[in-house]
């Protein structure tokens, strides 16, 4: 079966304490998924295993039909990108350039592909004018893109990219939602962990909650966000827009300014619109 398989995956670090237990899901090839929940949920844990950055203690995971319990971290992360949230835990090269090309010179590919490769995944990270800089000379917000670039140019199937609107401001949140977008309509399957809700519902459709070491829900996002239980054994919070509409007393499951839009009356709009201005 194509994409990421997990059956029950548990996961004990070695002080004895179980982040990840007894955790089963299935993501498509050609998905994009959030992963949401509290801190400490285990969200980590679970997905590093599924790039065998960690290994299981028991269950099994299966990439496109193949057990990765045999392969080496080296082996699966050619099909398994994984961008981590702290770009210093990733970059150790002294140029953007040797960074993003590291592993593809270590996978002996051509001059001509490699540079080809690093120019495309800088471009769409929007980071070609500092091919040449050293990345601890970039910002924390370019840095990140600088690792996203990286997993761009190994041409990973599975892309996940851990908490990646940390530390971004609007300009970097727009650039990401644009390269998830790319990296979609490339046919990569896109797997995130984030705090951040409003990024969830404007890039995902697919949502999986966590809470206690285990997955909670997994449903589309306008189901997720009006489950109050869902939300509270999670800790998290609905979008404000949605608890506008219920207040309102809108009909269907509102959690987007475009949706509440497509059901406000036109004095609902303006009055919104005006309110939107003054904050
Ligand atoms: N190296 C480690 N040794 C022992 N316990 C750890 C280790 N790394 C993480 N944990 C614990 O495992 C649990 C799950 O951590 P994990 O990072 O997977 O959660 P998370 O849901 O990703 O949290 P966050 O949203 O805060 O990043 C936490 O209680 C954490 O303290």
């Amino acid at each position: 079966m194509e994409g990421i398989l997990a059956e029950n995956i548990t996961f004990s670090y070695p002080d004895g304490y179980t982040a990840v237990e007894d955790v089963s899901l299935h993501i498509s090839a050609g998905e994009s998924v959030a992963i949401v929940g509290q801190n400490g949920a285990g969200k980590t844990t679970m997905v590093k295993m599924f790039n065998a950055l960690l290994r299981p203690a028991s269950g099994r995971i299966l990439i496109d039909g193949k057990d990765i319990a045999g392969m080496s971290t080296a082996a699966v992360s050619k099909f398994v990108g994984y961008v981590f949230q702290n770009p210093g835990d990733q970059i150790f090269n002294n140029t953007v350039y040797n960074e993003i090309a590291y592993i593809l010179r270590y996978n002996k590919c051509d001059a001509e592909t490699l540079d080809s490769l690093v120019r495309d995944a800088a471009e769409l990270c929007g980071i070609s004018e500092y091919l040449s800089m050293n990345p601890y000379d970039l910002p924390f917000s370019l840095r990140k893109f600088v690792t996203i670039a990286v997993v761009i140019a190994m041409g990973s199937k599975y892309i996940i990219l851990d908490e990646p609107t940390a530390g971004q401001d609007l300009d970097g949140l727009h650039r990401q939602r644009d390269i998830i977008q790319e990296l979609v309509g490339r046919g990569k399957t896109i797997i995130t962990i984030t705090h951040d809700m409003r990024f969830v519902i404007e890039n995902f459709q697919r949502v999986i909650a966590m809470a206690d070491k285990r997955i909670v829900a997994d449903a589309p996002r306008e189901e997720l966000f009006w489950d109050f239980d869902v939300l509270e054994k999670c800790s998290l919070k609905q979008p404000r827009i949605a608890d506008l509409a219920r207040n309102l007393g809108f009909p269907g499951r509102i959690i987007s300014k475009k949706d509440f839009l497509d059901h406000a009356t036109e004095g609902e709009k303006a009055e919104f619109c005006s309110n939107q201005r003054t904050q």
